[in-house]
């Protein structure tokens, strides 16, 4: 199939081809309903029920193909972003690749403070935020900084040890990785988290657009609430209603048992143990919770 001539009417949408980003992107795919088969070894999906193409990419990649308009939508990390110095819409936290970009020195070595790092030398895959980062601190542009910053691509927790460098900035979520290298962490440069990244002169339909970020929003709603379901006499509606006010409102019907009726209400899954317990002490029974397996909000 002659894909390339199968991509002009069809909204580009990037989405990291491996690494840590993939399984979570795929699967937001999947539960937004948009169809496609990946061919082995091919980085283009033609989906198979809607207008879309889906362009798997380098998550670093990501942002310059949006930023220039090549790809109307994708998915990656904010730290990509902002390390690309790109110009995109960033409409939704999509909640994963949860990490912080830290400044990181040996665990037994000097340097206790970034400050004492001034003049030495960092390495790191992210040289222009670690570049401003060092300038900002230096308080000079950063064509003056006596900092020095070094790129390398991949395994940056091993420069400290191979003497390459006196401090390294790399990405921290567990800290195994970084406690395995026998270094600290001094200081945040950056917080990040998985975005849905937009172009600000997207070549797709823009309806399509709107309806593919309110089925991702959709789906991060799913994915945060469950259903709450419970009967409750009248008298204590007042009670229980504050323990699930809902999301926007709860739902309270009638039921076929006098002075009594049924609520339902979306409750925070983080929470929902919680509200169960509590809904029982004021007078709720037959308290039920169910997943949402979608919805448009
Ligand atoms: N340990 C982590 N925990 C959570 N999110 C992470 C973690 N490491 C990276 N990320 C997020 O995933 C993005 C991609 O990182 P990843 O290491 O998967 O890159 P990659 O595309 O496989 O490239 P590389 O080949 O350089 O490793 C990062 O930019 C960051 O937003
Ligand atoms: O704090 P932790 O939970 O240990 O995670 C941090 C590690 O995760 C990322 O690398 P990844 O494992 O994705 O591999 P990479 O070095 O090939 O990018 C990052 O570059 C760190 O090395």
């Amino acid at each position: 199939m002659d894909l390339v001539n199968h991509l002009n009417d069809r909204l580009l949408f990037a989405i990291p081809k491996k690494g840590r980003l993939y399984e979570k992107a795929v699967s937001i795919l999947k539960g937004s309903d948009i169809h496609f088969h990946r061919s082995q070894r091919l980085d283009i999906a033609l989906s198979t029920n809607m207008p879309i193409a889906l362009i798997f990419l380098p998550a670093a990649d990501i942002p310059m193909f949006v930023g220039e308009g090549k790809c109307d939508l994708g998915i990656t990390g904010v730290d990509q972003v902002r390390e690309s110095q790109v110009d995109v819409l960033l409409p939704l936290d999509l909640q994963f690749g949860s990490c912080k970009l830290q400044v990181q020195v040996p665990a037994q070595g000097e340097f206790k403070t970034p400050e004492q790092l001034i003049g030495k030398t960092i390495v790191s895959s992210f040289v222009h935020l670690t570049q401003r980062y060092f300038a900002e601190l230096e308080g000079v542009p950063i064509e003056k900084m006596t900092t020095k910053v070094r790129f390398v691509g991949g395994s940056v927790e091993a420069s400290c040890a191979l003497g390459i460098a006196d401090a390294i900035v790399d990405l921290v979520e567990s800290g195994e990785t970084m406690r395995a290298a026998g270094l600290k962490d001094i200081a945040t440069v950056l917080e990040t988290s998985a975005h849905l990244i937009e172009s600000k002169n997207p070549k797709g339909d823009v309806e399509l657009l709107q309806t593919i970020k309110s089925r991702i929003e959709g789906v991060m709603t799913a994915q945060r609430y469950v259903s709450c379901n419970y009967n409750v006499p009248e008298s204590c509606l007042p009670d229980v209603l504050k323990i699930t006010p809902g999301r926007r409102a709860p739902t309270i019907s009638q039921i076929d048992d006098e002075g009594w009726v049924a609520v339902s209400a979306m409750v925070e899954r983080k929470h929902k143990g919680d509200v169960m317990d509590q809904l029982k002490k004021k007078g709720a029974t037959d308290i039920m919770v169910f997943e949402i397996s979608n919805c448009r909000v």
